[in-house]
């Protein structure tokens, strides 16, 4: 029996475009202050694109590598500049349907030089990134756009040097942890938050630039707390603050209090999530070198003390 691949397979799903587009901005101000944005952006399009697959026409695909880095209004925030490339796609080309946009920020922070922020000089001022998805959907018209946007951070590493146990947890026989009162609690933090669900207004103009998102609290797809930049850094100085705080009694607990505190503080996000994969510094037994190792003492700490007079560092 002979078979035809074309009549065998079907498409079911397709969505296409770029990952890993580096966009590097610097916006000037008047006078002389300069503010820098560097991201990495994928875009993804959904539609009427599967002749692109099943009969190599590629008239149905339109260019997604970087469009508005240049021209955004919104580039300075990673969460309007998502909307932006999301509402621009999906409303600009009439099969284009929905837009999956990532955009992820690394960090450059102001230079301090005799106490004054420098206008023109960055430093990278920590390795976590900033992390932006947007799913803008036109499945049912171009002019009843909705938005699913989520924002967050990852690889934000952090370690505190007590203030952590992990004790009571099930014993069984395939229990080999043992308890402790005292540990060391390392882990990268990776954050995501949800926005409450989007209704955009649909831009009439050419860039695209005139949509707008319902500001108003109590208007359906309200979505002000979007355009509210203090979002991020509070839910950064949340996470590490509880982190550092928190008489953590597992991890679970503590990340517990850290989704608390992000919702208590920002209207407009309905859900956060954590992971928090525990980086494990286990102390060393020196029992055999007659070294209590394990159990923190405060003689175990050296003692430290620096004569400026004399100019010796005594260990
Ligand atoms: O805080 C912790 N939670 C766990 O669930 C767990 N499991 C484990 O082995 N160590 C820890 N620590």
């Amino acid at each position: 029996m002979s078979t035809n691949a074309a009549e065998l397979s079907t498409l079911s799903y397709a969505k296409y475009g770029k990952t890993n587009v580096r966009v590097f901005r610097i916006v000037r101000g008047d006078d002389g202050l300069h503010t820098v944005v560097e991201y990495s952006v994928e875009t993804l399009l959904e539609g009427d694109i599967e002749t692109s697959y099943t009969e190599a026409d590629n008239s149905v695909v339109v260019a997604t590598d970087s469009i508005l880095a240049k021209t955004s209004p919104y580039i300075l925030s990673p969460e309007k500049f998502a909307l932006h490339i999301g509402t621009f796609f999906s409303s600009k080309y009439a099969h284009i349907h929905k837009v999956h946009v990532t955009v992820t920020q690394l960090r450059w922070s102001r230079i301090t030089v005799d106490g004054k922020e420098h206008k023109h000089s960055f430093y990278r001022d920590g390795d976590d990134r900033r992390v932006v998805k947007a799913i803008v959907d036109a499945t049912a018209g171009k002019h009843a756009l909705t938005a699913t946007l989520t924002s967050g951070l990852t690889d934000l590493l952090v370690l505190k040097s007590t203030g952590s146990a992990f004790e009571n947890f099930y014993r069984d026989e395939y229990t080999t942890l043992v308890p402790v009162d005292d540990r060391i609690f390392s882990t990268s933090v990776d954050l995501s938050y949800t926005f409450s669900d989007i209704k955009l207004v649909a831009p009439q103009d050419e860039a695209k630039t005139e949509f707008q998102v319902p500001l108003k609290e109590g208007d359906e797809g309200y979505a002000g707390s979007v355009w509210d930049d203090g979002v991020a850094e509070r839910a950064r100085k949340a996470t590490l603050e509880v982190f550092a705080v928190d008489e953590s009694a597992s991890v679970q607990a503590t990340l517990y209090k850290m989704g608390q505190r992000i919702i208590a503080e920002n209207a407009g996000i309905k859900n956060v999530s954590y992971s928090l994969p525990n980086k494990h510094y286990i102390p060393v037994d020196m029992k055999y070198l007659g070294i209590d190792n394990l159990t923190p003492t405060a003689a175990q700490t050296p003692a430290r003390t620096f004569s400026s007079a004399l100019g010796t560092y005594v260990s």
